[in-house]
């Protein structure tokens, strides 16, 4: 049954992987999965034909049949759930892998996107210094229990896993910020995930989406 997706009909980020469909084709690729794709202006995001897909009126969604489903990371623990090979046989490692992904998305990118929004929003705002540095000490904290967490393995829960689709694509926002320089074992495992064949599938599948965006 055919798979469709929504993204941005032309993303912020300038095809550079940071909006959330990426994780949800990242994972379709790693269990060679193909998929159609609905590119989406902002403004047909919040039509109602979108909306009825998207309480929110965002990107990603994910169609199947009969099946609408959004957030992104449901959307990829249900792509795990009917393919293997993104999370474990066995019922405690499963859920282990299942931690780590609510882990990825409510301990990790909390302050992570939160300091993108400040960067972006509030700079001219008088709490601006003060703030991005509490966002930094928070994400500081935060990576140095995951990288401690981490150690010398190269997934989170063994083997890859959806896990580290979601960790990943958290931590890649970080690339551009100086943080990670302190980091080398979580720069390492960002760059052990972007060799992986099917990242860069679903990498170079968004960033041809970009390329080909007509310029604003
Ligand atoms: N919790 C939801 C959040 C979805 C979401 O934030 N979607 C964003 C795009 S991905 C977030 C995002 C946006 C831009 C960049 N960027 O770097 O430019 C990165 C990520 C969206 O549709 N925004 C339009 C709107 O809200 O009206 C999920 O995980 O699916």
């Amino acid at each position: 049954m055919t798979i469709t997706i929504t993204a941005f009909e032309r993303s912020p980020d300038r095809g550079n992987g940071l909006a959330r469909d990426m994780r949800v084709r990242w994972a379709l690729e790693e269990v060679g999965q193909s998929y159609d794709v609905r590119l989406l202006s902002f403004e047909a995001m919040k039509e109602p034909a979108h909306k009825a897909l998207h309480p929110f009126g965002q990107i990603p969604t994910y169609e199947e049949g009969s099946l609408a489903l959004f957030e992104s990371g449901a959307i990829v623990f249900h792509i795990a759930e009917r393919h293997a090979g993104l999370l474990p046989e066995d019922a405690n490692g499963r859920a282990g892998v299942i931690a780590w992904m609510f882990a990825a998305l409510n301990t990790v990118e909390p302050p992570i996107f939160d300091r993108s929004l400040v960067m972006i929003l509030e700079r001219d705002q008088p709490w601006y210094e003060h703030r991005l540095r509490a966002l930094d000490t928070l994400i500081r904290k935060r990576l140095d229990d995951l990288s401690a967490f981490l150690g010398d393995a190269d997934w989170l829960g063994g083997a890859f896993s959806a896990a580290d689709i979601l960790m990943v694509t958290v931590l890649r926002r970080l690339q551009t910020s100086g943080i990670l320089e302190a980091y080398p074992s979580l720069a390492a495992y960002i760059a052990r995930a972007e060799a992986r064949p099917a990242y860069q599938r679903a990498f170079a599948a968004q960033r041809a989406v970009f390329n080909a965006a007509p310029p604003t």
